[in-house]
């Protein structure tokens, strides 16, 4: 649609006949153009334009339906119109409407003149383009007559040339048929193109419809979104406006901190500025005072150069002078080695007990445990902690032969006891016993030894002298020390505690009255006394051994204890005496301890049968008997049902009310257990006979340990004499004390054995059983 006829509508009519007419006139001018008479228009131009300028001012006043009707009417003017240059009519167009415009004043809105004028120039343009268009049609015509005039002349001469260039003609014509053909195929197929192309456009058209179906639902979802996003925002919004409030507020809380904080660091400014003018000052002191300490570092060195010089000079002198000393603390030492070793020959001249002291370690799991052990001496002192008493007596310093710590181990002890054992192939009676609260390692020392005392006689001749040498060694593990109150024992337990604790009593009596050196030694009070008579009075050499437990729990224990050490380290038996005898001697020896046996034998007979006589009068209480009333350190009663104990190694452990390490109380004990000590029932007494027919023995010699079987004694005649005269020495040999007799042939158990040349030795293997109590039978016999 012209977009001029909807801007002015019917009313504007005129101005676009106009148009339409110039235009009509212009395209009958462009049709002319093309025919065969466009050359002579074009010839022609310059004579018409001369006769349409004469014509001009005629037609300039015409309106402009009249100029039309003039053209369409008037030939000749026609021709002239038609022969005009299009430039020249449109002049004259140009000049009507611009007259018009001028002459009308208004008829015709100066707008519409104006767009009219817009249009005459386009038509210009069009125009202008056209006779390029035009020009190169002109051109293009000419070059092809050309190409047709050189073809019809060289057609000409063809036609007068030979038949076959007609030929080559014809070939050249068929050739231009197919080509003709090639390209009516060509056109065919882009036909299919064309066809092809609206389909994949349909599809597109459905495709774009699709995309816009899709596009509206996004939109949808789009706007929906965008709708909670705008409701967010409004919430958010509210949000930031009470953030921003908050923030406002706090804003102001941190105006007035900084506010203060200024009014503070003003202040602290103001301070810290005073002080470095304090300090500034300080220094300068200080930088002065430095000064003058260099000079006095300065006049002090050179003084410390002297002073090193005298120094050395002293130095010298103090090494000489040291030398002196280390020469004679080396004396020292010698000495003292001399005087310990003076003293140990004191100690066995005098004959004391010689008291080693052993300290069993932690056991496993009793790693968190307290040690109540506060120093060990290499001089045999030893501390130890009293948890009991305050102040001075919390701690209390004993001093004895020597001190085994827990890290002491096995071979230790046996390299200091060793020479002690070896002097029994001396002659000499030796005994060591271990005693201590239960648990506290004696059997441990004692090299696990199954029994409780094991006893070595060693009998041999000196080939120069003839002499008859006889040893005897004692091997004594006691039975514990523990109170009873602690042990928390009843019952069989309790009997058992109570007959355990009067060996150890009657012990303690026994070392008791030798310390006192009273004139009565009651050896006679216990088996284990009777048996160690030998040894603990007849200037035997005696070793005890104190073990302890390091638990600070067992503190009280270890005190009376070592108390109770102490004691025996002050008893003194007399240099020891080596049994070495000329024949004639031995024999009268062996007469009177026989004798002195028999008497006391009889004296014994006498005391039991008094106290048989209530007993067969139908009162039925305890007997006193020596032979039943000692009591010993281990019982074992096998077949007794009998609590489990904190024993190892199947001993029976006594828990004693009191230890008989205190002398004090033991003789308390003596003088009661003396009497219902010595209380047996029969079924003990049975058990105990049974359980020493299984009973195995031990041979000791020389620290080696060898074993039997109990029946088969095969000592040598000398060996089997000598056992009858081991039982006198022990006051053991009387025949007619028959209960006895039985009681310690059963208990006492030997076996000679050769030794390293003329030396034999009998080994006793001592089980006492303390519950043991007399029979009925021999009551009533
Ligand atoms: N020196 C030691 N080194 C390592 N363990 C030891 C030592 N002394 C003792 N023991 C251990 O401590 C425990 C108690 O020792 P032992 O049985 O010898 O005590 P005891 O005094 O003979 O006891 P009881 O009075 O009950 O016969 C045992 O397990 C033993 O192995």
């Amino acid at each position: 649609m012209n977009p001029y006829t909807e801007l002015y509508g019917s009313e504007n009519r005129e101005p676009y006949s106009l148009s339409g007419v110039l235009n009509s006139n212009v395209a009958e001018l462009t049709e002319s153009s093309e025919g065969p008479s466009i050359t002579p228009i074009s010839h022609a131009g310059d004579n018409s334009h001369d006769a349409f300028q004469l014509k001009q001012k005629c037609i300039g006043d015409l309106p402009a339906a009249k100029i039309s009707e003039l053209m369409k009417l008037n030939s000749t003017e026609q021709l002239i119109m038609q022969q005009a240059s299009t430039r020249s009519l449109l002049n004259v167009a140009n000049k009507i409407l611009d007259e018009s415009i001028e002459r009308k004043n208004g008829d015709i809105s100066k707008r519409v003149a104006y767009l009219l004028k817009e249009v005459v120039r386009d038509i210009e343009r069009r125009i202008s383009g056209q006779s390029e268009v035009f020009k190169k049609q002109n051109n293009l015509h000419k070059a092809r007559e050309e190409k047709y005039q050189s073809k019809i002349r060289a057609l000409e001469i063809l036609a007068m040339g030979a038949s076959e260039e007609n030929e080559v003609a014809m070939n050249q014509l068929r050739q231009l048929k197919a080509a003709k053909t090639k390209i009516e195929e060509k056109r065919k197929l882009e036909e299919l193109d064309v066809v092809k192309l609206m389909e994949e456009k349909a599809l597109s058209d459905v495709q774009i419809s699709n995309l816009k179906h899709e596009l509206e639902l996004l939109k949808g979802t789009y706007e929906k979104h965008s709708l909670q996003m705008e409701v967010q925002a409004k919430e958010t919004k509210v949000e930031l406006e009470k953030k921003v409030m908050e923030f406002e507020c706090l804003l102001a809380d941190s105006r007035k901190k900084v506010e203060e904080l200024e009014a503070f660091s003003e202040s602290k400014y103001l301070r810290w500025k005073k002080k470095e003018l304090g300090y500034k000052s300080f220094i300068d002191f200080q930088s002065r005072s430095l000064q003058e300490l260099r000079v006095a570092s300065e006049s002090i060195k050179q003084e410390i150069l002297k002073t090193q010089k005298v120094q050395s000079k002293e130095f010298n002198h103090f090494g000489l002078k040291l030398k002196g000393l280390v020469d004679a603390a080396q004396n020292y030492h010698t000495v003292l080695e001399e005087n310990r070793k003076l003293y140990n020959e004191v100690q066995d001249l005098k004959g004391n007990i010689r008291v080693y002291c052993r300290i069993r370690p932690f056991l496993p799991g009793q790693s968190e445990k307290h040690t109540a052990i506060e120093y060990i001496g290499e001089s045999g002192e030893l501390v130890v902690a009293n948890s009991s008493k305050q102040g001075k007596d919390s701690h209390r310093l004993f001093k004895f032969n020597k001190v085994f710590g827990p890290a002491a181990t096995q071979e230790e002890v046996f390299v200091d006891t060793q020479p002690l054992i070896r002097s029994v192939l001396d002659g000499f009676n030796v005994c060591i016993f271990a005693y201590g609260q239960t648990g506290s390692g004696k059997t441990y020392t004692m090299v696990y030894i199954i029994c409780s005392v094991l006893t070595v006689h060693v009998r041999g001749t000196d080939l120069k002298t003839n002499a008859v040498l006889r040893g005897s060694l004692h091997l004594v593990d006691l039975a514990g020390s523990e109170r009873v109150d602690r042990s928390e024992a009843t019952g069989d337990r309790l009997r058992e505690a109570q007959h355990i604790n009067k060996s150890l009593s009657a012990l303690g009596d026994v070392i008791f009255a030798l310390a006192q050196k009273s004139s009565h030694v009651p050896y006679r009070n216990s088996k284990l006394t009777q048996v160690l008579q030998s040894s603990l009075g007849g200037q035997a050499k005696t070793l005890m051994f104190v073990q302890l437990n390091p638990d600070v729990e067992s503190s009280s224990e270890t005190i009376s204890t070592l108390k109770f050490a102490e004691r025996v380290s002050g008893v003194e038996l007399g240099a020891a005496r080596s049994n070495k005898e000329g024949r004639g001697v031995r024999e009268l020896m062996e007469q009177v301890a026989f004798l002195k046996d028999t008497v006391v034998k009889k004296d014994e007979e006498i005391g039991r049968l008094r106290t048989l006589k209530p007993n067969l009068s139908g009162e039925k209480r305890g007997i006193s008997s020596p032979s039943y009333g000692s009591s010993s350190p281990r019982r074992h009663s096998i077949g007794t049902p009998r609590e489990t104990g904190t024993s190892s190694g199947g001993k029976s452990l006594g828990r004693v009310e009191k230890a008989a390490s205190d002398v004090d109380n033991s003789s308390e004990y003596s003088d009661r257990h003396s009497e219902a000590g010595s209380q047996q029932s029969l079924d003990d007494f049975r058990h105990h006979k049974e359980f020493l027919r299984q009973s195995r023995l031990a041979v000791v010699d020389r620290g080696q340990i060898l074993t039997g079987d109990v029946e088969s004694n095969t000592a040598v005649q000398d060996g089997g004499r000598n056992l009858t005269e081991d039982f006198e020495l022990l006051g053991f040999g009387d025949a007619d004390s028959e209960e006895r007799l039985s009681d310690i042939s059963d208990g006492v158990l030997s076996m000679g054995t050769e030794t390293d040349g003329s030396i034999n030795s009998i080994v006793e293997f001592t089980l006492f059983p303390e519950t043991a109590k007399q029979p009925v039978e021999s009551i009533e016999k």
